[in-house]
């Protein structure tokens, strides 16, 4: 249990701090119904036994911050250089999620690889901390100096979030007043695209489909074709909503102007049809979302490009392993991404530095968060990218304020876990989630 690098006993975790929150989040639409005015983040903190705190951030779900603060007892005292060891005893104690727990929707929902990445990335940032470099060097090394990430385009009702709910800010101007504006056919969206463009520098555009039947999807795609031109790569994610017939009718129209077309299909196999009819690639974070999933998807070849999430693999380390399955296999490595903070994004910063590829921009909800936890405020984008943290551990620092006032909306919104559906049926009463609905 010594750290063998020193020869010193490495730090032992002494304190395990589990902060449910709730951050400010738009009206946005998607497959599985409606954006709360809350979208929820836990946040984690563990402090060593010589004081050094490490931090982590997940999707915030009840259960998940249940099963995280049951794991207290089996983590304490554990020397945090020990990953490995750490990773069996949680296995030992909880099990493995099944594949099926991941469940239909279109985010992740099992338990395991949330707590992994939870503690995994605390870790990290502490064993950054002792040895003085950035987490990036913890994972192979940096690879690029900045990180480039893709504008990540909604239809949305007007409003803004938070307690404006669908009410909008009239002293909101520049891109607060277009993430507050309605998005709803092709013009809108195009709108939304060149505000969010503008302000980060995005250089491609994905747009969230799954909301409007497919015509009014694939014309708002042309719609920022022409907008944009053909230098600027597009994709589209229907999250998997699509039949197959559907998804090769409207995937062969869009193939002049697609950079990858991604999760229009549920499943695997199906996914396989798709990909043999189209000369686009695919890509996924719904079919192939777990090392169980990899067999099937070489055997059948579901998917071209595999976005990964260390939210949901498990961690950064994972995520490294996942790198190196897609290198052997030929199988592209983007990442995908659901509303978070700053310290998510220095976590996916990190790990986008150390890729030994980043062939496509990464997904970021980050735009459309306005809180943030971190000491310093938000994040900045430069033509679409993010420099990589160079200081010890992640980088980032608990604005405990922040985080007070964010735990404090989470008690007061009432929200336990995501559920786009519920609040899809405020807007449209007896609205109900389909797992394939063109
Ligand atoms: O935030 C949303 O509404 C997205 O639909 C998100 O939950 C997805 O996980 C995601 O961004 C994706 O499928 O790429
Ligand atoms: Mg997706």
């Amino acid at each position: 249990m010594n750290n063998r690098l020193s020869g010193k006993p490495g730090p032992r975790i002494k304190e395990i701090t589990v902060t449910p929150i709730a951050v400010v989040d738009p009206p946005l639409l998607n497959a599985a119904g409606l954006h709360a005015p809350y979208a929820l983040r836990t946040i984690v903190e563990l402090v060593t036994d010589d004081g050094i705190s490490g931090i982590s951030e997940i999707p915030g779900n009840r259960d998940i911050d249940i099963a995280l603060e049951a794991s207290r007892e089996l983590l304490i005292g554990r020397d945090v250089f020990q990953l490995s060891e750490i990773r069996q005893v949680l296995v030992s104690h909880f099990g493995t999620d099944t594949a099926a727990a991941r469940g239909e929707a279109p985010w992740d929902q099992r338990k395991m690889v949330h707590i992994f990445s939870a503690i995994e990335v605390a870790c990290l940032d502490i064993i950054g901390k002792v040895v003085g470099r950035p987490v990036v060097d913890l994972l192979g090394g940096k690879m690029r100096d900045r990180v480039p990430f893709s504008a990540y385009l909604f239809y949305k009702y007007e409003g803004a979030g938070g307690s404006l709910g669908f009410g909008t800010d009239p002293n909101a101007t520049g891109w607060a007043a277009a993430r507050q504006a309605s998005a709803l056919n092709p013009a809108e969206i195009v709108t939304q695209a060149k505000a969010m463009c503008a302000e980060f520098g995005f250089q491609s555009i994905k747009l969230k489909g799954g909301v409007f039947e497919p015509r009014q999807e694939v014309d708002a795609m042309f719609t920022l074709y022409e907008a944009f031109g053909p230098e600027v790569p597009l994709r589209i994610d229907p999250n998997a909503l699509w039949t197959v017939e559907t998804a090769i009718q409207y995937g062969k129209e869009m193939e002049p102007i697609l950079e990858y077309l991604e999760d229009p299909t549920r499943g695997q196999a199906a996914m396989a049809q798709v990909r043999k009819a189209l000369k686009t690639p695919l890509a996924t974070n719904m079919c192939t979302t777990s090392f169980e999933d990899i067999p099937n998807s070489i055997a059948i070849g579901s998917e071209d490009i595999i976005l990964s999430d260390h939210h949901f693999w498990g961690g950064l380390r994972s995520s490294m392993t996942l790198a190196g399955i897609c290198e052997t296999f030929g199988r592209g490595l983007s990442m995908h991404s659901n509303s978070h903070l700053g310290i998510s994004l220095a976590a996916m910063v990190h790990l986008g530095a150390a890729l030994p590829q980043v062939p496509y921009a990464l997904d970021t909800h980050y735009p459309w968060q306005s809180d943030e936890v971190i000491v310093g405020g938000r994040f900045s984008f430069e033509e679409g990218s993010v420099a990589v943290p160079q200081e010890p551990g992640l980088g980032v620092e608990l604005d405990r304020t922040a985080l007070m006032a964010l735990h404090q909306n989470y008690l007061d919104c009432g929200l336990t876990k995501r559920d786009d559906e519920t609040e899809m049926q405020k807007v449209q009463p007896g609205w109900k989630f389909q797992s394939v609905r063109w």
